[in-house]
């Protein structure tokens, strides 16, 4: 089934009723905001990354979150090892190679990682997607210097070869999955001026894909609800501090009707 704005709300009412636990492996900078974005959509946070005890917790977890935002040799053996545990327990899992591309570690690591277990979603933006699939992509840190749409062919590559899910955002979102294309074209130039709001779309599909066991389709809705309340947020302030708050505060309060109304969904 193509995903529609019924098919948003039917995981939103899911995730509010479930509300899954979602492992979260991440960077320092985006670990409050990610887990108040699950919160605020329905979802059950909780940011475990000690090699110690991620197995253990990816036991009770319905899905695993994995960003190499601010990478050392600690998160990586956690990341190895959460990630191996839940191929083995059939988790999902949703990769964010945040700045893949700026440096050779973040290349290597990335690449041993998706080799070690294929993850189920990957999101990043353009430039990162296009540095994920070996094309000498220029990247300024974290941000793209691409338009979402030039990471196209790179993410159909990446999708064959591992087999996954693949979504570009910026602009306009691309969500791929072998010849599968969905556009989304909701969002808000604004919300580049937030930090970690790639990383928050990473994490609500985290949740998405708990209570969804059809990936692409939860990757359409984790941008689309991403989008919306963005996009909803920036209608009532024209600043990122308050845009962060605004955003969350949407997020809790997005009704079905919002949905409806807002959505800018195109499957190809
Ligand atoms: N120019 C834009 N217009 C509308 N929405 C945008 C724009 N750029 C990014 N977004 C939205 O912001 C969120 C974060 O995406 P992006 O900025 O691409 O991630 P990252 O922070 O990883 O670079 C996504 O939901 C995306 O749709
Ligand atoms: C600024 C920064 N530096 C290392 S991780 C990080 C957050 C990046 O978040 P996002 O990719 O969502 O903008
Ligand atoms: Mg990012």
């Amino acid at each position: 089934m193509s995903p529609s704005a019924q098919s948003i709300w039917k995981d939103v009412e899911q995730i509010r009723s479930q509300a899954p636990l979602i492992q979260n492996i991440t960077n320092f900078v985006v670990m409050n905001n990610t887990a108040n974005a699950l919160l605020a959509l329905g979802a059950s946070p909780a940011m475990v990354h000690a090699p110690d005890e991620v197995e253990d917790f990816i036991a009770i977890a319905s899905a695993l979150v994995v960003n190499i935002g601010t990478l050392d040799p600690n998160f990586v053996t956690g990341m190895r090892l959460a990630m191996k545990r839940a191929k083995l327990l059939k988790k999902p899992i949703v990769f964010d190679p945040v700045g893949v591309g700026a440096t050779p570690y973040r290349n290597q690591v990335s690449r041993a990682l998706l080799d070690l277990a294929a993850p189920t979603i990957i999101r990043g933006n353009a430039s990162e997607i296009m540095a994920l699939a070996g094309l000498n992509a220029q990247t300024k840190g974290v941000d793209s210097t691409h338009g979402s749409e030039a990471a196209l062919d790179s993410a159909r590559q990446l999708s064959r070869h591992f087999g996954g899910v693949v979504v570009i955002s910026g602009a306009d979102d691309y969500v791929v999955y072998q010849d599968r294309v969905a556009v989304i074209g909701n969002g808000h130039p604004l919300m580049t001026k937030v930090t970690g709001m790639g990383c928050t779309a990473t994490a609500l599909i985290g949740a998405f894909v708990a209570v969804n066991p059809d990936a692409f389709q939860a990757a359409v809705h984790g941008m689309c609800v991403m989008g919306i309340a963005g996009e909803l947020a920036a209608r009532k302030t024209p600043s990122p501090g308050s845009l962060q708050v605004s955003f969350l505060d949407t997020l809790y309060q997005l009704t079905a009707d919002q949905i409806q109304k807002t959505v800018k969904l195109t499957n190809q």
